[in-house]
């Protein structure tokens, strides 16, 4: 059994595989005591190995990589920035920048569509990313997700002021907000679809109607339906894991 790790900045996505590949267990961990707590707790599917990625800092990811060891004697590989993955190029002037869950999901989706892709990871941050047909990643997009942005109008504002726990799909419709949080959600909700929009023409100018779009992120369920034909991934970044640390295949 493998462990594999999916470090966001909000959320750790964690899941556990055969060593075939087949899905045995997974979850969600928002922070790092929650995971070790979940692990520990199983019961079946005790792994013998570790493979992550991570976008946080390089002292959070020692970090998790050593409690691994203590707790649960597990090593741990960790992917690492590359010029060149599985028939894809780096797109990057320096390839080391870009972010590692980024790089991992344009080489899963590359992968499997072996044609163009759009890629959008809907996350604490939104990221597009675009592979043009022969593989080579053109670069992409940053902009804020949805808990970047209301946190900014909570946090920049005196009277915007409501707590996660009270966003629920309920509030997202298409009329103008009649309370705060309605507004809120919607006018973010708006800025989301604004940015989807504009990646689908870009990838349209470049490739007409010949590319895959994939979408992936937690959030990524608040737009699937904006985009005909999508492919929804959820685990788009371990395909990607998988190809960048093979060793434990
Ligand atoms: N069970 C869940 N718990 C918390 N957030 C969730 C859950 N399911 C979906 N989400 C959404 O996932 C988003 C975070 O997406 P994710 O791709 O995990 O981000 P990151 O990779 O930046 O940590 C949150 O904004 C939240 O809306
Ligand atoms: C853009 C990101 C913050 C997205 O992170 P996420 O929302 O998945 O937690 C991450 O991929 C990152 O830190 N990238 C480094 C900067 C770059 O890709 O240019
Ligand atoms: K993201």
């Amino acid at each position: 059994m493998i462990l594999e790790l999916d470090c966001g900045n909000s959320l750790i996505k964690w899941r556990i595989i055969t060593q075939a590949g087949a899905l045995a267990e997974g979850g969600l961990a928002n922070s790092e005591e929650k995971l070790l707590g979940d692990l520990a707790a199983l019961v079946n599917n005790q792994p013998q190995a570790c493979r992550l990625v991570s976008v946080r800092s390089a002292e959070e990811t020692d970090r998790l990589v050593s409690l691994l060891k203590a707790r649960f004697g597990l090593s741990s590989v960790c992917a690492q920035p590359a010029r060149e993955l599985a028939g894809v190029r780096n797109g990057y002037e320096d390839y080391t920048r870009l972010g590692l869950d980024r790089w991992l999901a344009v080489v899963g989706a590359y992968q499997s569509a072996q044609k163009a892709c759009l890629v959008i990871d809907v996350g604490t941050a939104i990221t597009a990313d675009f592979i043009a047909p022969d593989g080579q990643h053109l670069g992409g997009f940053i902009c804020p997700g949805m808990p970047l942005m209301r946190d900014q109008l909570r946090t920049h504002t005196r009277k915007i002021r409501y707590g996660d726990e009270s966003v629920v799909a309920s509030l997202y419709g298409q009329s103008p907000g009649r309370s705060t949080i309605e507004a809120v959600e919607r006018g973010c909700m708006l800025m989301l679809r604004g940015f989807i929009r504009g990646q689908l023409e870009i990838a349209h100018e470049y490739w007409r109607d010949d590319f895959e779009t994939f979408l992936t992120g937690g959030d990524a369920g608040l737009v699937c339906e904006q985009i005909p034909g999508a492919r929804l991934v959820p685990d788009l970044v371990f395909a990607g894991l998988a190809l960048a640390c093979p060793i434990l295949r």
